[in-house]
């Protein structure tokens, strides 16, 4: 099946990344988390047959005689890796067949009303044997070994043949988010990947009125991009959320919430316990993030395995700073929560009549405070409140996070380097290498920053500046 075929849908999807900006290895064991996505995303193009496999054949017997003879096929591009993977329908059926095809397979449009598949079906260890057998059948000698890829395509199977079932379709990925760097490119690729597949199932054209009405359509670069709201951007969450588990085993599943809602939120136990919107979060958060590559590969899960030995050992002590942890998450919510109410006050004139008459007598008692009123004194102070208190929130969370052992030496190099130039550092994500976060002020001279990136740069690091929240998961409808 080609791009050009008249029986297919073409869906686009693309999902930010994220940086964690407190609270990452503490939430794992119910403690706040602080995230906010970031304006690298992945984009996931899907171009699906509109029939089951079952349909396109006259005489059907029963599903295994149909798949035996289909000469149609599931591919998977990843772009950036120049990597393409097909499997031919029959082989993924006989292969499933192991597992009790379930009916999901067969499902087609018409039986279903096109309706978004609500049960998510979670990948067990039987299943995820069979779909990495399925995998590696495809990879070539040189990729055996390639456990990103064997992960990354384990999921796209996982998601593509319980979401779509057994219809033909070709999945183009491609993604500006480095990957295994603590930076979301696993929740980015399984948030995007889980909107691609659904829309073709009809998650916009929902029976359920309400939520047609709440979805937000825009108009970019002619294209109309969809933004989705609860319960469709919950259920793409959802299915996500089974992506992440086939990559990580047990996440904590904050990675796939900011990618899929996007701006800036707490998340605690399963839970959104605190939420600024997409682009407001740059707005509520003033300055920017300076993020440095150490260039170090880890793996999110033998680092959340490491942290997990070392509570076994000392119960007790761990015990505390990951309390302290949650600490700075709640302090730090606090402070852009007064920050947002004080600015916001000020800004839009929301004050009340009393408070205004009040502001009016001290400015005649005082005159003019060079050219700032009082009501913008006081959103300065706040302001400078957050400048003192959060690089200390960001220099106790690294300390922390050195406890948990799960830093790296190139990581306290960044911090160092960083820190003489007068920012604040911490690694973000799950650490052993990755990205490390510097918090940058809003006013911050370009000389400054040029000297601090050259300085990273000469010592063997790289670092680009991302403004904090944006758009979470968005969807188009591609042309045929
Ligand atoms: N664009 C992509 N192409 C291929 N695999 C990807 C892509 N994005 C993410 N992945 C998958 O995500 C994994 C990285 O996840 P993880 O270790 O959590 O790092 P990160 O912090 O970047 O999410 C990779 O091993 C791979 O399986
Ligand atoms: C360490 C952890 O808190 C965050 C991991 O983030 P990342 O995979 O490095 O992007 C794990 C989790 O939340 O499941």
């Amino acid at each position: 099946m080609g791009w050009g075929d008249h029986h297919r849908v073409v869906w686009g999807a693309s999902a930010p990344g994220k940086v964690l900006l407190f609270g990452e290895h503490a939430v794992v064991y119910g403690m706040t988390a602080v995230a906010a996505s970031i304006n690298l995303r992945t984009t996931v193009v899907a171009s699906i047959s509109n029939k089951n496999e079952k349909e396109t054949m006259d005489d059907i017997v029963d599903p295994y005689s149909v798949a035996a003879e289909s000469e149609k096929s599931i591919s998977l591009h990843l772009a950036d890796l120049e990597v393409r993977l097909t499997w031919p329908i029959r082989e993924i059926i006989a292969a499933m067949g192991m597992w009790g095809t379930p009916e999901r397979l067969w499902w087609s449009p018409e039986q279903s009303g096109m309706g978004a598949p609500a049960k998510v079906v979670a990948c067990d260890d039987l299943l995820l044997g069979i779909l990495h057998e399925l995998v590696q059948d495809q990879l070539p000698a040189e990729l055996q070994n390639d456990h990103a890829l064997l992960t990354c395509a384990s999921v796209f199977l996982h998601l593509y043949l319980h979401i779509l079932g057994c219809r033909e379709g070709e999945v183009r990925v491609t993604s500006q988010l480095p990957t295994g760097a603590g930076l979301g490119s696993s929740a980015s690729f399984c948030v995007a990947l889980s909107g691609a597949l659904l829309a073709p199932c009809g998650i916009l054209e929902s029976a359920d009125q309400s939520q047609v009405q709440r979805e937000e359509s825009t108009s970019e670069g002619g294209q109309e991009m969809h933004k989705l709201w609860d319960p469709a951007l919950t259920l793409v969450n959802r299915w996500a959320f089974e992506g992440e588990k086939v990559i990580h085993g047990k996440p904590s599943g904050v990675d796939n919430n900011i990618c899929s809602r996007g701006g800036m939120l707490g998340f605690r136990q399963g839970e959104i316990m605190w939420q600024v919107g997409g682009q407001e979060a740059g707005q509520q958060l003033p300055g920017s993030i300076l993020v440095t590559n150490t260039g170090v590969g880890r793996n999110t899960s033998a680092m959340v395995a490491a942290l997990r030995s070392r509570i076994a050992r000392h119960p007790r002590v761990m015990e505390e700073i990951l309390e302290a942890a949650n600490a700075i998450s709640a302090e730090f919510m606090n402070l852009v929560g007064a920050y947002k109410r004080e600015g916001e006050g000020a800004k839009d004139g929301a004050k009340g009549e009393e408070q205004e008459e009040e502001e009016e007598e001290e400015e005649g008692k005082e005159g003019k405070q060079g050219l700032l009123s009082a009501a913008e004194m006081e959103v300065c102070a706040e302001e400078q409140d957050l400048r003192r208190r959060l690089p200390e929130l960001i220099e106790i969370n690294q300390k922390l996070l050195e406890c948990m052992g799960v830093s790296h030496p190139t990581i306290e190099e960044v911090c160092r380097i960083t820190a003489k130039f007068g920012l604040a550092s911490k690694l973000t994500g799950a650490g052993g290498g990755g990205c490390v976060l510097s918090w940058l002020p809003s006013d911050i001279s370009c000389d400054l920053l040029e000297s601090i990136k050259a300085e990273l740069h000469a010592s063997g690091f790289r670092c680009f500046q991302t403004v904090f929240g944006g758009e979470g998961l968005q969807l188009w409808r591609g042309v045929d």
